[in-house]
């Protein structure tokens, strides 16, 4: 039943490798003004420093009616409450996003209605279900109220902080359901928000460490790979069978991408819900430009990865490979020779998940080498290059151990690329392809995604330079 070694779409054990979270820095703080604001090289590292800004104009965006960060609202005439508008403006949001301004309406309306949103990577999602469940909890009763699941435990974390940010001004509680970061104490967690991954909330719920009479609300972000049967869908599916069946529960999907396969299961999962949807054209933002470089081979890949090595880390950068083994060798052999690079996957323990990906969205680590572990959900808004050493792939079983009939996993690319052009900032995705099939397969995903991926040459480091300069501008 695993789909990917590491624990994106893993069963129970999936949560094996959860860990201490903090709630870290406010993850969603925006540092973008309505106004164009310049964005420097923020690290102090002493690597190479940054020659490139970037400038962001938000305010001209959310003008626009085609962006998805256009608004024509304000976030007063949403109906939040007082505490929640305080949050958000503390967090440096000034105007709603597209899906935050029509989500957030019906998710808030009552009597509460089931709600399926889709909107692109970075477009502020987050915002509109955490506004949801800081809404719906009553803060005089210690009991959980809310529950949300994701699928990595980098993303619980990160989902934590947005609920601790936005709840700032609020008498929340919030606890989580990750591995090694249990409750303390055998019984009676109190909090009233949990968040977490599937295998370990039912876990507690099974104990009775968490009771869940009282649950009105339960989310799924990323809910596709939260539904799919290949992977999460059944433990997912077991936590929604022990919410209480004498009382609604609001159920609330979201995602950047609802394949047809999971779109069936998801109008199952979450009855006569509200839904927003994307065409298929419209689901990766165009603020991302998509290069690839054509390898010689297997080898020549690693070569142009290190070539590369000044261009990764002007900003920040996240290094996609299929497997864990790829990203630890790469890794090991990037820092035998000097480079300084961290890799991140399912197969470390989750204390130093944790340190790796806290130190990653401090900026004290410029490049970060992993899997799919981390190409969903993750928003740390300096990353300004993704670079697929692998392209994702999955194969008819929906795992991508056998490449022998592997088709490019289109939603996983979606995913990996959006870890890159946050909320209207510029970013570019780099694929490696080095033979026939890995050509086939970026030709597929063009297709699928309609959007054109142009060649750079690997050895002309220069144009590369031009190319994103261009492409950041
Ligand atoms: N209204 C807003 N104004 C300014 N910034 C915002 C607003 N809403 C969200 N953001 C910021 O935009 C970034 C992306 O938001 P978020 O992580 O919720 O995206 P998402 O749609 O969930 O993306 P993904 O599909 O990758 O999970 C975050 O840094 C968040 O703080």
């Amino acid at each position: 039943m695993e789909k990917d070694a590491d624990g994106f779409y893993a069963p129970a054990s999936a949560d094996a490798a959860e860990a201490p979270a903090v709630a870290a820095a406010a993850a969603g703080s925006s540092e973008i003004p309505a106004t164009e604001e310049k964005h420097e090289d923020p690290s102090a590292s002493n690597l190479i420093k940054s020659t490139f800004e970037v400038s962001v104009t938000l305010a001209d965006q959310q003008a626009d009616p085609h962006s998805p960060l256009y608004s024509a609202k304000t976030f007063e005439e949403l109906g939040l409450h007082q505490d929640l508008l305080k949050g958000i403006y503390d967090m440096g949001f000034s105007k709603p996003s597209k899906i935050q301004e029509r989500a957030l309406p019906l998710l808030l309306s009552n009597p509460p209605q089931n709600f399926i949103g889709q909107s692109q990577s970075g477009t502020g999602k987050t915002a509109a279900f955490v506004l949801t469940m800081l809404s719906r909890v009553d803060f005089s009763l210690n009991k959980p109220q809310a529950l949300c699941l994701a699928p990595s435990r980098e993303l619980a974390r990160q989902i934590m902080s947005v609920v601790v940010a936005m709840g700032k001004f609020t008498n929340v509680q919030t606890e989580y359901a990750i591995k090694d970061n249990l409750p303390k104490g055998a019984s009676n967690v109190t909090a009233h928000i949990i968040v977490g991954t599937p295998g370990t909330l039912t876990d507690l719920i099974k104990r009775r460490v968490i009771d869940v009479s009282e649950v009105k609300v339960f989310v799924l972000d990323e809910a596709d790979s939260m539904l799919d049967q290949d992977g999460l869908g059944d433990q997912t599916l077991r936590v929604k069978n022990m919410l209480p069946r004498n009382r609604p529960v609001q159920i609330i999907l979201f995602s950047a991408t609802f394949p047809d396969n999971v779109r069936t299961f998801a109008n199952k999962f979450a009855p006569n819900a509200n839904k927003i949807e994307l065409q298929k054209t419209e689901l990766s933002v165009d603020s991302i430009r998509q290069f690839y470089m054509d390898c010689r081979n297997e080898d020549h890949k690693y070569d142009v990865l290190v070539s590369l090595y000044h261009l990764l880390t002007i900003g920040q950068s996240i290094i996609f490979c299929q497997h864990r083994h790829t990203a630890d060798r790469i890794a090991q052999r990037m820092t035998a020779e000097g480079h300084k690079v961290a890799s991140l996957h399912g197969a470390k323990d989750a204390a130093e998940r944790d340190a790796i990906i806290d130190s990653f969205r401090e900026g004290r680590e410029k490049v970060l080498i992993t899997t799919n572990v981390i190409a969903r959900g993750i928003d740390i808004l300096q990353v300004n290059m993704v670079v697929n050493y692998d392209l994702p792939l999955m194969n008819e079983r929906g795992d991508n151990r056998n490449r022998d009939d592997a088709r490019p996993d289109i939603e996983t690319y979606i995913h990996r690329i959006g870890r890159t052009g946050r909320f209207g900032r510029k970013g570019i995705s780099i694929n490696f392809v080095h033979d026939k099939r890995t050509w086939g397969q970026m030709e597929q995903i063009e297709k699928a995604t309609g959007k054109h991926i142009i060649r750079i040459e690997t050895h002309d480091l220069d144009e590369m330079e031009e190319q994103m300069k261009k492409a950041l501008k």
